[in-house]
C-alpha cells in the first residue's frame, strides 16, 4: 500500500469542484473552510493508506496453549469505494495460535488499518484475515464483518437496517465445521 503522504491541495481542489458542480457558491461563508476541513478529515478517516498491519502484529507473546482467541464487537467505520459513502459495523477476529499471540489492541488496530480506506466489505474482511496469516502465522484465522452501507440506506435502493455479513476463513478454519461452529457460538455469547 502506498506510503505517500496525502495531497491536501488536491483534495481541497476536488471538494471545490464537487461543490461547484452541484451549483453551490464556494465563496459563501459556511463553505469557505469546507475544502480544508474535508482534507483534514480524510487524513484521519483514510489513515489506513499510510498504516501497515505488519507494524502492529510484529510484537508477539509466547503461549503454552494454542486455544482459540476471539475478539468481537470491534466497531469500525469505512467507506465503500463505489459511492465514497460510509459503511460501518463490527468485526470479529478469531485465531488458533501457533505458540504466539498478539496484544489484544493489535487485533482492533489491524481492523483500523484496512477499514480506513476506500473498500469493499469482502476485501476488508479478507485483508484482515490475510494480515494475521502472513504476520502472526497462526494455525488458522476466521474473520466476520457485519455492516450497514449508507449507499444502500440514504440513496439508491434505500433499505435502512439491511446488514451485510462477510466471513473469511484461513488455515485450520477452512472446511472445519467444528471450529467454525465454535466461533459462531462464542460470537453469540453475551
Ligand atoms: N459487493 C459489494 N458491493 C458493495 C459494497 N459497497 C457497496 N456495494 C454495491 O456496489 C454496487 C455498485 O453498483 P452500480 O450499479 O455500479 O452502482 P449504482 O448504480 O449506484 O447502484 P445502486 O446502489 O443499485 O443504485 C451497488 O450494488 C452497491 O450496493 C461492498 O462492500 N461489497
Ligand atoms: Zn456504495
Amino acid at each position: 500500500m502506498t506510503k505517500n503522504k496525502m495531497d491536501k491541495e488536491k483534495i481541497e481542489e476536488g471538494v471545490r469542484l464537487i461543490l461547484e458542480g452541484i451549483g453551490e457558491d464556494i465563496n459563501r461563508e459556511g463553505l469557505l473552510e469546507t475544502p480544508d476541513r474535508i482534507a483534514r478529515m480524510y487524513k484521519e478517516l483514510a489513515a489506513g493508506y499510510t498504516d501497515d498491519a505488519a507494524k502492529h502484529l510484529k510484537k508477539r507473546f509466547h503461549v503454552d496453549n494454542n486455544d482459540m482467541v476471539l475478539e468481537k464487537d470491534i466497531p469500525f467505520y469505512s467507506f465503500c469505494e463505489h459511492h465514497m459513502l460510509p459503511f460501518y459495523g463490527t468485526a470479529a477476529i478469531a485465531y488458533i495460535p501457533n505458540g504466539e499471540v498478539v496484544g489484544l489492541s493489535k487485533m482492533a488496530r489491524t481492523v483500523e488499518v484496512f477499514a480506513k480506506r476506500f473498500q469493499l466489505q469482502e476485501r476488508l474482511t479478507a485483508q484482515v484475515a490475510d494480515a494475521f496469516m502472513e504476520e502472526l502465522k497462526p494455525q488458522g484465522v476466521m474473520v466476520l464483518v457485519e455492516a450497514e452501507h449508507m449507499c444502500m440506506t440514504m440513496r439508491g435502493i434505500k433499505k435502512p437496517g439491511t446488514k451485510t455479513v462477510t466471513v473469511v476463513t484461513r488455515g485450520v478454519f477452512d472446511d472445519n465445521e467444528k471450529l467454525q461452529n465454535n466461533f459462531y457460538r462464542m460470537l453469540e455469547r453475551r
